[in-house]
C-alpha cells in the first residue's frame, strides 16, 4: 500500500523525488474513481491533490494514517479544513508558486478584451476589412480594480502598471497600515466596482464571497467595464454576468473558473453567442513553469512533513 497518493497531475520530476523516498502511487485519473481513491488512501500518510479531488471528512476518516495533504495550487475550497484540523492533518498549499501564471493571464485577457481587435482572423482571411468595428481601447490611464489584494493580485498590479493602469483594490482583511497600500488606492467594494475599467477577482470561495458579483454588483460596475475571474466560479453569478454581456452594459469578461467544473453544456448555454467573452478551463494558474514550481514546492512540503514524523 502506498505511503504517498497523488490523485491528479503533477510534474514528473517532483513525482520522482517522492518515489525515491517513499512508496508512491501516482495516478492522475484517480480523482475520477472515488472508490479507488478511498481504497488508495487507506494506508497513506500523505495525499497530493489539485483542485478536483474532494478531501472530505469521509475520505479522511478512511485514511487513519493520513498526516498531510499537499495541494498543487492555492485554493483550498475542495478540502474540508475543519475535518483536517480535527484529525491533525496538515494542509500545505503551494503558496506563491503559481502567482506569475495567474497574473499574466489577468493582464493579457484584460488587454485583449479592452482592445477587442483579435477575433477578426476569419473576417480578414476572407477578404473583409472591418477596421471601424475593431477600434478598441488602450490600457493607458485605465483603472484596474482588484477584489482581494493578496500575492496574486499584487503580481497582477505590478504587470498592469507597466501598461499604464492605475491600481485600486478592495481587501477588508488587509489593514490600512499595511505597506502594500502604498501602491494601490484602498476602496470599498461599491466604490471599486463603480470606478474601475477592469475588475479582477482574487478572493477565495467562502460563504461571504459566494455570488459576491451578482446582478446588483454587476449593475454597479462602470458601463463597458471588463470582468476577469481567475479566483473561483461561485464568486460570480454566471447567468447575471451573461445577461450583462448580452445587454452591452459590460464590455467583456474572461472566466477561467466556473460554479460547476467542468462547465456542463447546459450551464454553458447562457454564454452562447457572446463574442466579448473569453472562457478557459481553469488553466490560468497552470503553465509549464508554474506546474514545475507548484509540484516542487509540494513535494518538498510533503517530504519534510513525513521526515519530521520519523
Ligand atoms: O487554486 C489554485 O491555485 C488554482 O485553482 C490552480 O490549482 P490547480 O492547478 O490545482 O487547478
Amino acid at each position: 500500500m502506498a505511503d504517498i497518493v497523488i490523485s491528479e497531475f503533477m510534474d514528473e520530476a517532483a513525482v520522482d523525488l517522492l518515489r525515491a523516498r517513499h512508496d508512491t502511487l501516482y495516478d492522475p485519473e484517480l480523482v475520477d474513481r472515488p472508490g479507488d481513491l478511498a481504497a488508495a488512501v487507506a494506508a497513506a500518510r500523505a495525499l497530493v491533490v489539485r483542485n478536483r479531488t474532494k478531501v472530505t471528512e469521509a475520505l479522511i476518516r478512511n485514511a487513519p494514517e493520513l498526516a498531510c495533504v499537499g495541494r498543487l495550487g492555492v485554493g483550498l475550497d475542495n478540502i474540508d479544513l475543519a475535518a483536517c484540523k480535527a484529525r491533525g492533518v496538515t494542509v500545505y498549499p503551494a503558496t506563491g508558486a503559481n502567482d506569475v501564471a495567474v497574473a499574466e493571464y489577468v493582464v493579457t485577457t484584460a488587454l485583449t478584451l479592452l482592445r477587442g481587435a483579435y477575433a477578426a482572423t476569419a473576417d480578414v482571411a476572407a477578404g473583409r476589412w472591418p477596421r471601424q468595428r475593431l477600434i478598441g481601447r488602450e490600457a493607458m490611464d485605465k483603472r484596474l480594480g482588484l477584489v482581494g489584494y493578496g500575492s496574486i493580485a499584487r503580481q497582477t498590479a505590478a504587470r498592469a502598471r507597466v501598461f499604464g493602469f492605475t491600481i485600486a483594490a478592495f481587501d477588508p482583511f488587509l489593514p490600512e497600515s499595511d505597506p502594500a497600500w502604498r501602491d494601490a488606492e484602498r476602496l470599498d467594494l461599491d466604490a471599486l466596482l463603480a470606478s474601475c475599467d477592469v475588475i479582477s477577482l482574487h478572493v477565495p470561495l467562502t460563504a461571504e464571497t459566494r455570488h459576491m458579483i451578482d446582478a446588483a454588483a454587476i449593475g454597479r460596475m462602470k458601463p463597458g467595464a471588463v470582468l476577469v475571474n481567475t479566483a473561483r466560479g461561485g464568486v460570480v453569478d454566471e447567468p447575471a454576468l451573461a445577461a450583462a454581456l448580452r445587454g452591452g452594459t459590460l464590455g467583456g469578461a474572461a472566466l477561467d473558473v466556473f460554479e460547476t467544473e467542468p462547465l456542463t453544456e447546459a450551464a454553458g448555454e447562457v454564454f452562447e453567442g457572446l463574442g466579448n467573452l473569453i472562457l478557459t478551463p481553469h488553466i490560468a494558474g497552470v503553465t509549464a513553469e508554474s506546474n514545475v514550481r507548484v509540484s516542487a514546492v509540494t513535494a518538498e512540503n510533503v517530504l519534510k512533513h513525513l521526515e519530521a514524523l520519523r
